[in-house]
């Protein structure tokens, strides 16, 4: 996906406070439709706090000292209401967590979770679409999955489980909070690798959060690097790599593993 993409989202100057500790300054980005972009930085600078703000997902108080503005199909979200925040969350822009168990109930059937990700759909073609989903998502036997609990599957299984969850409503972006971080390394890239193609497939933007480089060399399109709370450097996540200006950025780069 390219520049000339049409924006899908536009943060701009967003600050955020806890009581008198600001830990956001004028945090601005784009994202355009399709493309995957990163939030790259390490712990503490700010990543997960910025994308919260976007879906009103900061605790109460701190809700408060928001400023800035997050356009998004023409409304700032920042400044919707609740109930209309709600009906954006989940179904315009939906999220990942680095724990799957985060967004999923253990004593329920997987089956009867996917469902509720479309529940205007009616149930026969919603579960056709959701055996669809599943096998795209690499599951051999979706029907099984189906049937199947949350404990009998894998962390990567239950990955690969919400990514399928967080694109069957369509969502024009969906926000991952490093969704591979608690993963073995071996199948973090697996994992990925099915968020990027499914996201490709369904035309989804993608805005990964991530404290690592690598991911963003490998998946990524467009990075903004974050430190102490600030955007240091944005740009293609080529050009970044191959010429970081920032020596915050160049510290990361050095960083990935050969
Ligand atoms: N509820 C909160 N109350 C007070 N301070 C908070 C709260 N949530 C986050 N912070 C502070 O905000 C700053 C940014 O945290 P944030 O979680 O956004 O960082 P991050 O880059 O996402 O790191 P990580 O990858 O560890 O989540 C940190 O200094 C953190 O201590």
């Amino acid at each position: 996906m390219s520049d000339t993409a049409p924006v899908i989202l536009s943060a701009k100057d967003i600050s955020v406070a806890f009581g008198k500790k600001q830990v956001t300054f004028d945090v601005s980005f784009d994202i355009h439709a399709g493309e995957f972009f990163a939030l790259v930085g390490e712990s503490g600078s700010g990543k997960s706090v910025t994308s919260m703000s976007l879906l009103g997902l900061l605790p109460k108080p701190s809700a408060k000292a928001i400023s800035g503005s997050a356009m998004f199909d023409g409304k700032d979200l920042l400044k919707l209401p609740l109930p209309e925040l709600r009906k954006v969350r989940g179904k315009k822009i939906s999220m990942i967590f680095q724990e799957p168990m985060q967004a999923l109930d253990p004593v329920r059937t997987i089956q009867s979770q996917l469902l509720e990700a479309i529940p205007e759909v009616p149930k026969k073609d919603a579960l056709e679409k959701i055996c669809e989903f599943l096998k795209s998502a690499g599951f051999a036997d979706p029907e099984r999955v189906m049937r199947g609990y949350p404990c009998e599957m894998s962390g990567g299984m239950l990955q690969r489980i919400c990514i399928v969850m967080s694109l069957l409503p369509h969502p024009d972006l969906i926000i991952a909070d490093e969704p591979t971080t608690a993963l073995d390394v071996t199948v973090q890239a697996a994992v990925l690798a099915v968020l990027k193609r499914m996201a490709v497939e369904s035309h989804t933007a993608v805005l990964l959060i991530t404290h690592n480089m690598g991911l963003v060399a490998q998946y990524t399109e467009r990075v903004a690097v974050m430190y102490q709370g600030r955007i240091v450097e944005t740009g293609t996540s080529r050009d970044i790599i191959l010429h970081p200006k920032d020596a915050y950025t160049q510290r990361l780069i050095a960083a990935i593993p050969q």
